[in-house]
């Protein structure tokens, strides 16, 4: 029988340590290989997506620096529609190679610019909490602070400053109702990436507005929209644990959703890192019955065999 997945990539999946192009394919390429065992058996539809952190705030600083009247800097939307175009570039030529590595060329990859659909009256838009683009070191921020005086920094998971923005919550991929035909024809796709461009209802259509959304958030709605059996998110930590980096620390296994959703309420998982990731998942379960992993790329193989990861189950 064949089953769907919604796969969720973490930072590590495309940038490493070096920003450019070249670099980003190249890791891209590596997780394409990794993420093969998920369908080299032909039992799983896949959809993938990706986060743009790094990527939308890098692109936003490069618009400041040609910013004319004759070549105006684009605003955020646009940006996170080029980061999709993008990365989206990249993840199709990545998979298209590594399945003809594996002997699966009868597939087409196809990347989709997709809309995420969020409330203009989410708390959210008030609150920026969304790290994008480069770390900055405390010995830098008077500097950036002067140079962007209308930017908010925020220390994010003790590895530096970064610039946020706001993040409002998903409620809807505009394009996943149409993603069936496509993924039934054999076809991966990467969708929602970035969390999709934010766009809010105006009359009897949409338009963009300026924030950028958590992907792990948008891939539980991915997941739910398209009737995924799995959700996949692969983090470059890797599974979850109580107490993490304590000494008691807890590696949480299977774990039945219930038990997770007691966890988030008492804030156990951090903020701007496996926080995020946890409530997504929950709430994946939650709503659909199905099955949420969390776990690292590296772990695909072993979550193939046996199901090894942080499991969240109905
Ligand atoms: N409770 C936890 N269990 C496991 N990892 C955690 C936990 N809290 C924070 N982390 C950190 O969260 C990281 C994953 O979040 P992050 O790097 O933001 O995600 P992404 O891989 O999507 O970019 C892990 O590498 C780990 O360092
Ligand atoms: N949009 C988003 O969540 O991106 P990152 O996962 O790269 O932060």
């Amino acid at each position: 029988m064949v089953s769907r997945i919604v796969v969720a990539l973490g930072g590590n999946a495309i940038l490493t340590k070096d920003p450019s192009a070249a670099a980003q394919k190249k890791a891209l390429e590596v997780t394409a290989e990794q993420l093969m065992p998920l369908i080299k058996d032909n039992d799983r539809q896949m959809v993938v997506t990706h986060g743009n952190g790094p990527q939308v705030g890098n692109l936003l600083l490069q618009q400041l620096g040609s910013d004319s009247e004759k070549n105006p800097a684009m605003p955020l939307d646009t940006v996170g529609a080029m980061t999709q175009g993008e990365i989206g570039f990249w993840t199709v030529q990545a998979f298209t190679r590594a399945m003809a590595n594996n002997g699966l060329e009868r597939y087409p990859v196809i990347s989709a610019v997709t809309q995420t659909l969020v409330d203009e009256n989410d708390p959210a838009f008030k609150n920026a909490s969304k790290p994008i683009g480069p770390f900055y070191t405390e010995e830098q921020l008077p500097e950036i602070k002067n140079q962007f005086p209308d930017w908010e920094l925020m220390e994010d998971a003790g590895r530096g400053y970064r610039r946020v923005v706001p993040s409002p919550r998903p409620l809807e991929i505009i394009e996943a109702k149409a993603f069936g035909p496509i993924l039934e024809s054999g076809s991966l796709l990467i969708a929602s990436g970035g969390g999709g461009i934010l766009v809010i209802k105006d009359g009897n259509g949409y338009k963009g507005v300026e924030a950028v959304i958590d992907k792990d958030f948008s891939a539980a709605k991915l997941a739910e929209m398209v009737g995924a059996d799995e959700l996949l998110i692969l983090t470059s930590g890797g599974d979850v644990y109580l107490n993490y980096g304590k000494e008691d620390q807890v590696h949480l296994e299977t774990v039945k959703v219930s038990e997770m959703r007691k966890y988030v309420d008492e804030e156990r998982f951090a903020k701007g890192s496996m926080g995020p990731k946890v409530e997504a998942a929950v709430s994946f379960v939650e709503r659909t019955g199905k099955v949420a992993t969390i776990t690292s790329l590296d772990n695909v193989e072993n979550f193939v065999k046996s199901g090894s990861g942080t499991r969240i189950v109905p």
